[in-house]
């Protein structure tokens, strides 16, 4: 039996629902209220927890596979098995201060106050730079401790960077670039094969993202330069059309940002009936 720790809630449990649903593990009749889900496959459940608390059941093994944000992985310190990096949820924990502030670099920190919700991150950032700092933890809200005079400086996630300019706070630092990632515990990656099959389906998921299948009809005296503008991409397929001897029908996996420009070319190449479907799943 394999079971997953997925976030119960917040930002990143509707994307991490998708992908596992894209991937052909659905979640079944789950809900923010449940703690525990089926999937299609009978030796897979889900499990519904705090982000910041899977690294720590994934490492301690209430958990065999999590998914999470790298920021919560290193601020715990979990000695987990990070097995792919999901690509969402990206977001940079950020030392920022007070826009009037004349602190321009942590070194100015000397001696200062640092909140923070990433204790471990922040300690560990500001000891490489051997720059001594107190380390104010908060639980949230860390935007506004600088200005009720709790600390000088914050390291907090930022994304869009909104929440910092609506809170009068400029970025001095990045301190660590975070997205979602796929965790295993070390022992259960052992004992199951199924944890494998896990990752190789969220990585077929993320790797057709970025493709589109293109299908067209090519008159035969075309297709010579047809394949000209498909050079480097996987195929084509080049095969016969059944009702018309002298149409082919010509099939590639194309780039998605290369669309656009492929189609226009392929279409001057004299391509037609263009069709251009996007990809559920891509096994190497
Ligand atoms: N804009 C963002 N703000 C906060 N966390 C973000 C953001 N973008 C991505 N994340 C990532 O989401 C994870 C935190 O998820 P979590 O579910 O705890 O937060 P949340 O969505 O803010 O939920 P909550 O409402 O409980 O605060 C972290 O790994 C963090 O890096
Ligand atoms: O750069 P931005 O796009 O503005 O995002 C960053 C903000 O989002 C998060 O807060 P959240 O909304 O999760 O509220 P919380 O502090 O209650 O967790 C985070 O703690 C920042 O405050
Ligand atoms: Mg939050």
């Amino acid at each position: 039996m394999i079971r997953i720790a997925i976030p119960n809630k917040g930002r990143l449990h509707d994307p991490t629902v998708s992908l596992f649903r894209e991937a052909g593990l659905p979640v079944l009749e789950g809900g923010t209220r449940k703690l525990f889900a089926k999937t299609t496959d009978p030796e897979i459940t889900f499990l519904f927890a705090r982000a910041a608390d899977i690294p720590e059941y994934v490492q301690d093994g209430a958990a065999d596979v999590g998914v999470t944000g790298l920021d919560l992985i290193h601020e715990t310190k979990s000695d987990v098995e990070v097995l792919l990096d999901l690509n969402f949820g990206g977001a940079n924990l950020v030392l920022a201060v007070p826009e009037e502030s004349k602190i321009s670099s942590a070194s100015e920190l000397n001696g200062m106050r640092v909140a923070t919700e990433f204790p471990n991150i922040t300690e560990e950032y500001f000891r490489e730079k051997g720059v001594d700092i107190e380390i104010i933890k908060v639980s949230g809200a860390c935007e506004m401790t600088p200005h009720v005079g709790i600390a000088d400086a914050i390291v907090d996630i930022s994304s869009s960077g909104t929440t910092l300019v609506t809170n009068h706070l400029k970025m001095i630092d990045k301190v660590f670039s975070s997205s979602v990632q796929l965790i295993a515990n070390n022992k259960s990656m052992q004992k199951d094969g199924k944890i494998e099959q896990i990752k190789t389906a969220m990585e077929s998921v993320l790797r057709a993202k970025g493709k589109r299948y293109l299908m067209m009809n090519v008159p035969e005296e075309h297709l010579a330069e047809v394949k000209r503008v498909l050079p480097g991409m996987a195929g084509p397929t080049v095969m016969k059309v059944e009702s018309d001897s002298s149409m082919l029908a010509v099939h590639a996996v194309v780039e998605s940002d290369r669309i656009f420009a492929t189609v226009g070319k392929l279409k001057k190449a004299g391509a037609r009936d263009v069709l251009v479907v996007p990809i559920e799943r891509m096994m190497p």
